[in-house]
């Protein structure tokens, strides 16, 4: 394999730095030297085949894989808005308040709408009504979903669409002002209409956050991100501006893969 293509956004200002990353469950090596910047404000897709690792970066960057038993990076280091997120000097619950995530099928918790937003905020210690009101206007503004719920907030979360659900997590995400959103699959689960909403979703977030999002759809990417790295058994094969990537690729492995000539 030929070597990357030079890092696509060294004009942009930065969020995440990775570098010489190597990353192992126990015996087993997931990534392989996997060096990259994330731009801030913008949207950036990792994309490529079932097991290539996609999953495992993102969680390294809220370190949500030293929940995993023996798991851990062993080379390298990732720098999260200038901290380097594995020094002794970092709190893990500050960082992942910084590094929201959104999973694939992120449920919302058998409460309140209300509630599903309040909550997280309740346990970082805040108590007031008058605030606790106007962040979760605020949360489901920014997730635009508060024309759809304003008038049911009190009801219970699992009484709202999969998208609707959805848009609720990203809410819940976004409640603690965080930096980063990370978002893992977020629209798999969903069909056509939500994922549309879901995705228009992302161009207004962008202007306030930074995203990274995993997907195995191509269109989406396409459709959602300006950046797009591919990863392919551990490795990061190509990271480019989206459309060049897909329709002037620079390596032969993203050529196959975007036209689907992979397997
Ligand atoms: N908790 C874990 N313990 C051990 N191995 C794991 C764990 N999570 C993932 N792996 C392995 O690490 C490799 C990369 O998995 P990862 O989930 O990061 O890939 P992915 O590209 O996101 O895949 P997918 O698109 O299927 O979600 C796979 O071989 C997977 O089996």
């Amino acid at each position: 394999m030929a070597a990357p293509a030079k890092n696509p956004v060294s004009h942009l200002p930065t969020s995440i730095q990775v570098r010489d990353v190597d990353f192992y469950y126990g015996s087993k090596q997931t990534l392989f030297d996997v060096t990259m910047d994330i731009p801030r404000h913008q949207a950036t897709a990792f994309i490529g085949p079932s097991g290539c690792g996609k999953s495992t970066l993102l969680r390294c960057f809220n370190r949500m894989n030293d929940r995993v038993d023996g798991a851990g990076v062993r080379k390298g280091s990732i720098s999260v808005e200038g901290t380097d997120i594995h020094s002794t000097a970092l709190d893990v619950v500050q960082l992942r308040r910084q590094v929201g995530m959104v999973f694939q099928k992120s449920n919302p918790f058998p409460r309140s709408i209300y509630e599903n937003i309040a909550y997280g905020l309740r346990l970082h210690g805040e108590k007031r009504k008058d605030y606790l009101d106007h962040v979760v206007e605020e949360s489901l503004r920014g997730a635009a979903l508060w024309d759809e719920v304003k008038d049911r907030l009190e009801q219970s979360a699992y009484g709202l669409s999969g998208g609707q659900q959805q848009r609720l997590c990203i809410a819940r995400a976004i409640a603690v002002k965080p930096q980063i959103l990370l978002m893992d699959e977020p629209c798999s689960a969903l069909d056509p209409i939500a994922t549309a909403r879901v995705e228009d979703l992302f161009h207004q977030l962008k202007e306030t956050y930074t995203l990274v999002i995993v997907t195995h759809n191509m269109q989406q990417a396409m459709r959602t991100a300006d950046f797009t790295a591919l990863f392919y058994l551990g490795k990061l094969v190509e990271y480019d501006e989206t459309m060049a990537l897909f329709e002037n690729p620079k390596q032969k492995l993203t050529d196959d893969y975007v036209r689907g000539r992979f397997g």
